[in-house]
């Protein structure tokens, strides 16, 4: 047990998904795992262990944004083992060629956070995916015939932004996405020598304002999902 995940010991799998959002996590213990077991309601952030194809598999909703994530990742290494991490999170496109429901790899993440500038005074760490990884990820999706894009996204402190300057000049630097989590699972990952990816799924359009509705962001990201349980199992 670590202070906000209640699972005992050796109930949660060395092989992890984590959603932001712990509904997520459910739809996919129901959907897609079978042997499933509850380890945890803290806080109402759900976690769960199954088996995948016959491997054994959790997921973990995370919260939003970095202090959140960086939380549950730090105790899912430290206090419970586990060694690959694939974040699977809805982000934003900023790229007129992305599209809602497109799914993305995250290579690298820039950041408006503090939270390396703390560790690297003076410096500029880069969050970068683990290669193996992200090369199963890709593979995995490229065998189930669907198209991904792989690059750099915006991990952002901010949801409801007020300047949008950043963000074009981000776009025109050829940045995919922004999300809110990435950096931190990167950062925490490396220091702690295990495998972490962010596979996400663009739930709406930052300046089109195309969007998915609540519904869809919950239970329809089926095609992440997937390529992540397969990239997860092919460890
Ligand atoms: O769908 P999730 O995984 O929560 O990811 C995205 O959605 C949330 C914002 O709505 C942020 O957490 C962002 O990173
Ligand atoms: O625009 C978006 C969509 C999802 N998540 C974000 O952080 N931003």
């Amino acid at each position: 047990m670590s202070i906000h995940i209640a699972a005992k010991e050796n109930e949660i799998a060395d092989k992890i998904l984590l959603p932001g959002d712990p509904l997520r996590a459910k739809y996919i213990a129901e959907t897609f795992l079978e042997d499933v077991i509850c380890y945890n309601e803290v806080r109402g952030m759900l976690g769960f262990t199954g088996t995948y194809k016959g491997k054994r598999i959790s997921v973990q909703g995370t919260g939003m944004g970095i202090p959140s994530i960086g939380i549950y990742v730090n105790e899912l290494i430290n206090s419970y083992g586990v060694k690959t991490l694939i974040r699977i999170g809805t982000c934003g496109a900023i790229q007129e060629d992305v599209k809602v429901r497109d799914v993305i790899i995250a290579m690298t993440t820039c950041t408006d956070s503090n939270m390396n500038r703390l560790t690297f005074p003076g410096f500029d760490f880069s969050p970068c995916a683990n290669f193996d990884l992200l090369k199963k990820a890709y593979d995995a999706a490229v065998n189930a015939g669907l198209s991904v894009k792989v690059g750099n996204i915006l991990t952002a402190d901010i949801f409801y932004r007020e300047n949008m300057d950043m963000v074009k000049k981000l776009a025109g630097h050829g940045v995919l996405a922004i999300e809110m989590e990435t950096t931190a699972l990167y950062t925490i990952a490396s220091k702690h020598n295990v495998k972490a990816l962010s596979v996400l799924t663009v739930s709406d359009h930052v300046f089109t304002g195309e969007e998915t509705s609540a519904e869809e962001r919950q239970t329809t990201f089926n095609d992440m999902i997937r390529i992540a349980l397969d990239a997860a199992i092919a460890e």
